[in-house]
C-alpha cells in the first residue's frame, strides 16, 4: 500500500490517508472506529470500499470531506488538507452523497436541484442541463414531483444526482446503490466508468454488495477500523487464491483474529461481525402453531382502540426520552429562556438611572440656580417655589444640568448631551402666588408666567416617557406638600382622572367600566378645577430627533 503511494506522483493522487486514528466517547473509554488506517486513491479510478456494519465506513468518508477531524493521522484530498481554507473541501471539488439522505420533503426535485446549484454557484441554465441528464440516467420521476411523494429508493437516487450535480472531481458515494434495482444499478455503475475513465475524476463508494464492487478499479476491504487489503478486485482474489471476493474477505478476517490472539494488533472494539456470528437460531415453530398464534394476535388488535390518551402518553414518552438522551438540549431548553429573561429584565427592565436633563430656572442667578436646593424652604410661602419643586426631583434619577438660556439647554438636547430641558420662568413664584390669590379672574399671562415647560428629545421614546412621568410626579409631591402646607387638603392636588383595573371576567370585557373619569364639576368643587388650573405643568413634547 505504502509501496504504491510511494510510486503515484501528487497529481495523480485523488485521496491519501495515513495512519488515521479517530475514536467516540470518552478518553477513559474510547470506541476505536479508525485504527491507523492508510488508503490511497488515484484519480481515473473507483474505489469501493467494503466492510461490514459498524466498521468505520462513514467514519472514515466524513473525515475525507471535512466533515469530522481526526485524531491523529493525515488525509490529503486533491493535493489539499480537508476543512482548511481554499482546499476546495467540502466544496465544489468534492461531491458526497451521504447514507443519511438530506432532503427537504417540501421541495420538488427541481427545487433541490437549484438549491444545491446554487450552493455550487451554478447557474440556472447549468442546473437545469444537468438535471436533465442526470434525471435520465438515474432515471429520476419528474422534475416537479415533490420530495414528499418519492419512495426510499428515489429520494436516494435524487441524493446521488445532487451529488453528481457539480461534476466534482471527486465523488463520495455512501452507500448509493441500495434501494436500486439491478437494472438501474448496473446504469449507475457504467455512468461511474465513464467519467473515471474519460473525465479522469475519482470514485468512492460504499456497498454491502460485494461482487457489485468487482466492477471497482481498487477495492479497499476494512474491518475493525484498518484496511485488511487495498489492491484491485482480480488481483485481491488471485493473491488470496480465493474464488470470490467474499471468500477473500473471510480470510483476511480470520487472519486479522488469529494476529489479535497473538497479540499483533490491538483493538479496543468488540467485532460487530462475531456478533452476528456467533447468534444462535432459534428454532421455528410448527406451522399450524404459527397459524394458531397469527389468528389469536389478530383477535386481540381488533379489540385495540386507539385513544387520544395514548397518543398523548407516547408523545410524551418520545419526549421524555429524548430529552434524556439528550440532557444537552433540556439544559438548552430551560436555560435559554431564564437566560433571555435575565438579559431582558438586566436590558430594559429597570428604571432608567441618571438621566441629564437641562434646568433654566429664571428665577434665580445662576449661582443660586446651582445650590437651589438649600433654598428651598418650607411652609405655604416660600420665597422660591421653584427650588421646592427642583427639591422633589429624585437625584438618582434624573441630574440636573444648569444652563443660562433656553435655547442653549435645547442645543444641549439637540447635540444628546442631556435628554430633555425644563423651563422655570422669571415670575415662577410671584405668579403662582398670585394666581392662588385671584384664581377666579387669572389672566392667560399670568398662567403662562406660572408654567413649567419641558421639552424632551423624543429619540429614545421610552427614555422620554420616563422623564415625562417621573417630572410630573415629582410636580405631583410639590403640589400636594404645598397644598398640604397651606392646610389644603392633599387630594386636590391629585389628578382628576381615576384608572381602575377591573380583571377580565372570562372573554367578556367591560370596556365601560375600565376607565371612569370622574371630572369635577365647576359649581360643585370649584376649588379643585381651579387649584388644577393654578398648578398647570405643560409638557411640550417637541420632536427633537438628533
Ligand atoms: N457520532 C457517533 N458517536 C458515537 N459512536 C458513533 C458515532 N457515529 C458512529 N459511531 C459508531 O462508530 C462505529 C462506526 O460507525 P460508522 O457509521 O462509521 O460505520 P459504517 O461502517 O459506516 O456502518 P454502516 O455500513 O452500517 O453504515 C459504529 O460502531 C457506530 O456505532
Amino acid at each position: 500500500m505504502s509501496a504504491e503511494m510511494d510510486v503515484l506522483p501528487d497529481v495523480e493522487l485523488a485521496v491519501s490517508v495515513r495512519d488515521a486514528y479517530k475514536f467516540y466517547g470518552s478518553k477513559k473509554k474510547p470506541v476505536v472506529v479508525l485504527n491507523q488506517l492508510n488508503m490511497t486513491v488515484a484519480r481515473g479510478c473507483i474505489y469501493g470500499l467494503l466492510g461490514a456494519s459498524g466498521c468505520g465506513k462513514t467514519t472514515l468518508l466524513t473525515c475525507i470531506v471535512g466533515r469530522r477531524k481526526l485524531m491523529s493521522g493525515q488525509i490529503l484530498v486533491l493535493g489539499g488538507k480537508p476543512g482548511t481554507p481554499g482546499s476546495g473541501v467540502p466544496g465544489p471539488k468534492v461531491g458526497y452523497m451521504p447514507q443519511e439522505t438530506a432532503l427537504l420533503n417540501e421541495f420538488t426535485i427541481r427545487n433541490t436541484m437549484n438549491y444545491f446549484g446554487k450552493i455550487y454557484g451554478m447557474t440556472t441554465d447549468e442546473v437545469e442541463d444537468r438535471m436533465h441528464l442526470l434525471c435520465g440516467i438515474l432515471e429520476l420521476p419528474p422534475k416537479d414531483t415533490q420530495i414528499l411523494h418519492l419512495s426510499g429508493g428515489q429520494k436516494r437516487r435524487v441524493s446521488l444526482a445532487a451529488a453528481l450535480l457539480h461534476d466534482p472531481e471527486l465523488l463520495i458515494l455512501d452507500e448509493p446503490t441500495v434501494g436500486v434495482d439491478p437494472v438501474l444499478r448496473h446504469s449507475i455503475w457504467e455512468y461511474l466508468v465513464e467519467i473515471t475513465q474519460k473525465q479522469n475524476k475519482a470514485v468512492i463508494i460504499t456497498t454491502h454488495y460485494i461482487e457489485e464492487a468487482r466492477q471497482a478499479d481498487k477495492i479497499g476491504l476494512m474491518r475493525e477500523g484498518t484496511l485488511l487489503a487495498e489492491d484491485a478486485p482480480e488481483n485481491l482474489i488471485r493473491k488470496h487464491d480465493c474464488e470470490t471476493l467474499e471468500d477473500v474477505f473471510l480470510k483476511l478476517s480470520r487472519r486479522q483474529e488469529e494476529l489479535k490472539e497473538l497479540g499483533i494488533t490491538s483493538q479496543s472494539r468488540s467485532p460487530a461481525i462475531e456478533q452476528s456470528q456467533g447468534s444462535i437460531e432459534k428454532e421455528p415453530l410448527p406451522v399450524v402453531r404459527v397459524q394458531d398464534k397469527v389468528q389469536e394476535e389478530r383477535k386481540k388488535m381488533r379489540k385495540l382502540k386507539p385513544t387520544i390518551l395514548g397518543a398523548l402518553q407516547s408523545q410524551l414518552m418520545m419526549t421524555a426520552l429524548r430529552y434524556y438522551r439528550n440532557p444537552g438540549s433540556l439544559y438548552f431548553l430551560v436555560m435559554f429562556p431564564i437566560l433571555q429573561l435575565l438579559v431582558f429584565v438586566y436590558a430594559v427592565g429597570h428604571e432608567p438611572r441618571s438621566l441629564p436633563l437641562a434646568i433654566v430656572n429664571e428665577e434665580l442667578s445662576f449661582d443660586n440656580v446651582t445650590n437651589c436646593v438649600g433654598l428651598a424652604e418650607p411652609g405655604c410661602d416660600p420665597p422660591f417655589l421653584s427650588c421646592r419643586l427642583m427639591n422633589e426631583i429624585n437625584p438618582e434619577q434624573i441630574v440636573p444640568q444648569f444652563y443660562l438660556t433656553w435655547n442653549e439647554s435645547l442645543d444641549a438636547v439637540k447635540s444628546g448631551k442631556v435628554k430633555g430641558a425644563l423651563h422655570i420662568g422669571p415670575n415662577f413664584t410671584e405668579a403662582w402666588k398670585e394666581r392662588r390669590e385671584v384664581w377666579q379672574e387669572v389672566s392667560d399671562e399670568l398662567i403662562d408666567d406660572s408654567e413649567i415647560a419641558v421639552s424632551l428629545d423624543m429619540s429614545e421614546l421610552p427614555i422620554a416617557q420616563f422623564l415625562s412621568k417621573e417630572l410630573l410626579a415629582s410636580y405631583k409631591r410639590f403640589a400636594k406638600q404645598l397644598l398640604q402646607d397651606c392646610n389644603i387638603s392633599a387630594r386636590h392636588g391629585d389628578t382628576p382622572i381615576q384608572v381602575k383595573i377591573i380583571f377580565f371576567n372570562y372573554s367578556k370585557v367591560y370596556f365601560n367600566d375600565m376607565f371612569k373619569f370622574s371630572v369635577p364639576r365647576a359649581d360643585i368643587r370649584p376649588q379643585q378645577s381651579e387649584l388644577h388650573r393654578l398648578y398647570g405643568l405643560r409638557i411640550n413634547f417637541d420632536v427633537i430627533f438628533i
